[in-house]
């Protein structure tokens, strides 16, 4: 009885304020919640109408988008609640992330998944090089390139891989060099390993050595280091144009250009050199073949169609600035994660180094020959990709034509994510994944397990240009460093956090270690020049 007298009162209370929030002061709050309310049900309509996989909403306009904070954590969330297909809107994006291995291996194998969003990002870069073109133009630089690197040795079969190697070990022993000056004290490590990591690359596409303290190499780096902030800066007016208008943003965008102009200004020197140099019965690297081949085209009169008659040279440089970005940062950072797996993870460095020593002995470096036959090494380091995402997102795709996935419609135009992350951390498929565990990548019969659901340089039509040269550039510079040094904290430093920090890769936090030598140090030789390498800066 006492309780339906309390519960009338409130009853009554509530109208009241009912009444005196609909009739007085709250009468704005009443019709922007309302308006909310149709949006949303415009919003549920639209996609029910256009047959868009299930995810949340946000408000009109932006969207998602303030609801995003860290994109891969975010989106993983939002993957255990509504599955392996959901869709957001982002500002004006539409944002479709998958996140099944054989939902990203379906759609990715597929002509009409190779595009690349329109964004303003996408238009500083106009479309041009490997990475960020689309249709024609990227088909025929992917298929050139393909071809073109792996006469350079980008490839394991025959004798090419031998070139690669060759390039590849004059840097470990550079590396090695350096490590040994530091005898023993704690240092930061990243310049060193982007140094040796940089003058790979480098070398293949333009014959450039740096030294190390070179201060246009430590510029260059400044510019790309500084282009990853800016981008994160300027993230937003990917999904809102307007944002990039607000005050500072404008700056920003404007700087993103400046840097690459810049960029592309060290470029221009170095393609004019080689035109003054080119010998055709010559080849040193990948400026040489672009060279030849705008002079060929030039020769034949169909300079017009080439590059689908986008400026010759712009291409060029679009191209030296991609492969430079995409295969430095990358293996770095893959790199630093190693060393970081293995200072958390003492008994699978205490693996490592006695497999090595078992294999290899102690007379001699490890080589890309050696590969095989050291699974706990390799394995270590597919452990490390895996845990260390370092490329959550991959790149984002778009599809060409509206298509249908897993019964659902993703239209034209819009973002296409594969979070990597996801399936790389997933417990259905990896026992405890959390754990770092390398056997997990051994068969019982002692060889590598690849599972198709292990995919750090994605998959498909766009999967990674570069993973030939990647796996052996870190499989030389992790094993050697391994074969090398013993690598410790400083007393009482704390270890090295998982937590890394957000740009284009993934990257741990700036950490000190010691590399002391171990028993036995190999001679390392002078890094052995290479005919056509052209050394910058001072040693
Ligand atoms: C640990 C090292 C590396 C990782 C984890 C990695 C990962 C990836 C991923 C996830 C993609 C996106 C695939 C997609 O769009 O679906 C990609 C694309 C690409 N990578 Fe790598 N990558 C690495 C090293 C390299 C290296 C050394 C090179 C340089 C030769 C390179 C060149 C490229 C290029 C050119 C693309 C764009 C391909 C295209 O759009 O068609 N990558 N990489």
């Amino acid at each position: 009885m006492i309780s339906i007298l309390e519960d009338s009162k409130i009853l009554w209370g509530l109208g009241q304020v009912v009444n005196y929030c609909v009739t007085r002061t709250t009468f704005p709050l009443v019709v922007m919640m309302g308006s909310f309310l149709l949006a949303l049900l415009l919003a549920v309509h639209y996609r029910e109408m256009r047959k868009l996989p299930p995810g949340p909403w946000g408000p009109p306009v932006v969207g998602y988008l303030p609801f995003l904070g860290v994109r891969h954590k975010t989106f993983l969330e939002l993957a255990r609640c509504y599955g392996a297909l959901f869709s957001a809107r982002l500002g004006n994006q539409l944002t479709i992330v998958l996140s099944d291995y054989k939902l990203i291996r379906e759609a990715f194998r597929r002509e009409e998944f190779t595009g690349r969003p329109s964004t303003p990002l996408m238009h500083t870069l106009d479309g041009l090089g490997i990475v960020n073109s689309e249709g024609r133009l990227w088909k025929n630089q992917r298929r050139f390139l393909h071809d073109k690197l792996r006469d350079f040795g980008m490839t394991y079969l025959g004798n090419g891989k031998k070139i690669m190697e060759g390039r590849i070990k004059c840097e470990v022993y550079e590396l090695i060099a350096n490590l040994r000056r530091a005898e023993g004290a704690p240092i930061d490590a990243n310049s060193l390993l982007a140094l040796g990591v940089s003058n790979v690359i480098c070398g293949i596409t333009m014959s450039v050595r740096f030294s190390n303290g070179d201060a246009r190499f430590e510029r260059l780096n400044n510019l790309i280091e500084e282009g990853m902030r800016l981008f994160g800066e300027v993230h937003y007016g990917e999904y809102v144009p307007l944002y990039n208008y607000l005050p500072g943003k404008a700056q920003a965008q404007e700087k993103v250009a400046k840097n690459r102009e810049e960029m592309f200004a060290f470029y221009q020197t170095l393609i004019d050199e080689h035109r003054e140099t080119l010998d055709v019965d010559n080849v040193r690297d990948l400026i040489d073949v672009y060279l030849i081949e705008i002079e060929k085209a030039k020769t034949e009169g169909r300079a017009g169609e080439l590059f689908e008659g986008r400026d010759h040279e712009l291409q060029l440089k679009q191209i030296l600035g991609d492969l430079f970005s995409a295969g430095m940062e990358t293996i770095k950072s893959s790199l630093l994660w190693m060393i970081v797996f293995m200072l958390r993870n003492p008994e699978a460095k205490k693996r490592v180094q006695e497999e090595l020593d078992a294999i290899i002995g102690r007379e001699r470096l490890p080589t890309v020959e050696d590969m095989p036959h050291l699974p706990y090494t390799e394995a270590t380091i597919m452990e490390t990709l895996r845990m260390s995402n370092i490329v959550p997102l991959g790149t984002t795709h778009s599809p060409t034509k509206d298509v249908l996935l897993n019964g659902y419609n993703i239209p034209a135009g819009c973002q296409v994510i594969p979070l990597i992350n996801c399936v790389h951390m997933d417990p259905n498929l990896w026992d405890e994944p959390d754990k770092f565990n390398p056997s997990r990548f051994i068969e019982d019969s002692g060889k590598i397990r690849r599972p198709e659901f292990f995919m750090p340089f994605g998959v498909g039509r766009r999967m990674c240009l570069g993973d030939v040269l990647a796996r052996m550039e870190m499989f030389m510079f992790f094993s050697c460093i391994m074969h090398q040094f013993d690598m410790q904290m400083e007393q009482g430093a704390a270890l090295p956090s998982l937590e890394g920090t957000v740009g284009a890769t993934i990257a741990p936090k700036a950490f000190r270690v010691k590399f002391s030598p171990r028993a036995m140090p190999v001679a390392v030789p002078l890094a052995p020049d290479h005919p056509h390498l052209r050394h910058v800066g001072a040693h």
